[in-house]
C-alpha cells in the first residue's frame, strides 16, 4: 500500500540545506495499522506530506495506493484519506451536510453522498448529532467527524496526524475504539502519528520510529522492546557496597544502593538472582521487575528520551511555528 525507496526531502533555508527526510525505504502492506513515531523535528510531518502528495520529494520514489506520488498525485489523492491535526469541518454547515458536501467534492452523486454520509454517521456513532453545527461538538466528537470526512470517498488508506492529541483520556479511548472499528469494518490501511507512546504500543501492530530523518526502528512493539530494550530487574540493598557486589553478580549497574540489570525474562530470572544474592550474603530490601516501554527502545537507540521530546505542541503550532 505504501512503498518508498530513498525518499528524501530537502528544504533550502537561506543558504543552508536542511535535509528533513534522508532516504527512507518503507513498505506497508494492505490492512496494516502503523504508528509512526519520532521526536519533534524528526521528519514525521514531512514524510506524511510527501506520502499524501502535499509536498514533492527532492529525490527517491513513493508509491501510495498503487500510484506514484510524483507522477500521478491525483490518482493517489483519490485513493487516500487524510485526517490532519486541525479540524476538517467548517462552521457553515450541519454535521451531515458537511459530510454530503465532502462526498460531492469527491464526485459522489447526491444520493450516493447522502447514503455514504449516513453509513459513516452510523459507524462513528454520530447519527444523533447529524443536525448539529460542528462548532457545538465536543473535542472527541469533532475528531470522529474529521475521521468520517476522511473516509467519505472510501479510501484504501487513511493517514491520521495525531488523531488523539488534545483529547481527554476518555475521548482518546473513544477515538481509538472507532479507529479500530473502521479497520475491522472496511479493512482500511491506517498510517498514523501519535505523541502517546502507550497508544502506539497497545493499538498499532507495527511501530516505525524516525529520528533525524532516518528510520531507526521498525517492527511490532513487542519485538522492538524485546530486541532493543529488554526486561529489567531492579533491587535495592542495605549498603552501597552490597549494591556494587550485587551488580557484579548479575552483570548490572549500581547507583547508590540501587542495582539495575537487563535480562531476557525478568519474572523468570528474578528468583534465581535473589537466591544468588542470598548465597553471597547480600541483604535485599526491595526487588521489582519492569517490562520495557517504547521510550526505553528509543533511549537504547539514541541515548535520549522520546517522551520528553514528544510533548504535544498543542496550541503552539508545530515545530516550525505554523499555527
Ligand atoms: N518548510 C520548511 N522549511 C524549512 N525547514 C523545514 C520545513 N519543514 C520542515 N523543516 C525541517 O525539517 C525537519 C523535520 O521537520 P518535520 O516537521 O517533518 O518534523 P516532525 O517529526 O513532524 O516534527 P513535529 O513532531 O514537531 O511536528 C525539521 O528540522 C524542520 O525544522
Amino acid at each position: 500500500m505504501i512503498h518508498t525507496r530513498g525518499l528524501t526531502r530537502d528544504f533550502k533555508v537561506k543558504k543552508e540545506t536542511v535535509t528533513a527526510v534522508r532516504g527512507i525505504d518503507l513498505d506497508v502492506e494492505a490492512g496494516q495499522l502503523v504508528a509512526f513515531l519520532g521526536p519533534n523535528g524528526a521528519g514525521k510531518s514531512t514524510t506524511l506530506r510527501m506520502l499524501t502528495t502535499l509536498l514533492p520529494p527532492t529525490s527517491g520514489t513513493a508509491t501510495v495506493a498503487g500510484h506514484d506520488v510524483a507522477a500521478d498525485p491525483r490518482a493517489v489523492r483519490s485513493r487516500i484519506g487524510y485526517v490532519g491535526q486541525r479540524n476538517g469541518a467548517g462552521e457553515d454547515q450541519l454535521v451531515r451536510d458537511e459530510l454530503v458536501s465532502q462526498g460531492r467534492c469527491y464526485g459522489l452523486r447526491p444520493k450516493e453522498a447522502g447514503a455514504r454520509a449516513d453509513e459513516l454517521l452510523d459507524l462513528l456513532e454520530l447519527t444523533p448529532l447529524a443536525k448539529r453545527a460542528p462548532g457545538t461538538l465536543s473535542g472527541g466528537q469533532r475528531r470522529r467527524l474529521d475521521i468520517a470526512l476522511g473516509l467519505i470517498h472510501r479510501p484504501d488508506l487513511l493517514f491520521l496526524d495525531e488523531p488523539s492529541t488534545g483529547l481527554d483520556p476518555k475521548s482518546r479511548a473513544d477515538v481509538w475504539r472507532h479507529i479500530l472499528r473502521l479497520r475491522e469494518t472496511y479493512g482500511t490501511t491506517l498510517f498514523l502519528t501519535t505523541h502517546y507512546l502507550e497508544e502506539a504500543d497497545t493499538m498499532a501492530e507495527r511501530v516505525v520510529i524516525i529520528d533525524n530523518g532516518l528510520i531507526i526502528a521498525d517492527g511490532t512493539a513487542e519485538r522492538l522492546k524485546n530486541d532493543l530494550a529488554g526486561d529489567h530487574i531492579t533491587v535495592t540493598t542495605g549498603t552501597e557496597r552490597e549494591a556494587a557486589a550485587a551488580a557484579g553478580i548479575g552483570g548490572g549497574s549500581a547507583e547508590g544502593t540501587t542495582v539495575r540489570l537487563r535480562v531476557a525474562q525478568a519474572p523468570a530470572a528474578l528468583p534465581d538472582y535473589l537466591r544468588a544474592l542470598d548465597a553471597a550474603g547480600i541483604k535485599v530490601t526491595t526487588a521489582e521487575t519492569t517490562r520495557p516501554t517504547l521510550d526505553d527502545v528509543f533511549l537504547t537507540l539514541t541515548g535520549r528520551s522520546l517522551e520528553v521530546d514528544l510533548l504535544p505542541l498543542v496550541n503552539e503550532g508545530d515545530s516550525h511555528g505554523r499555527p
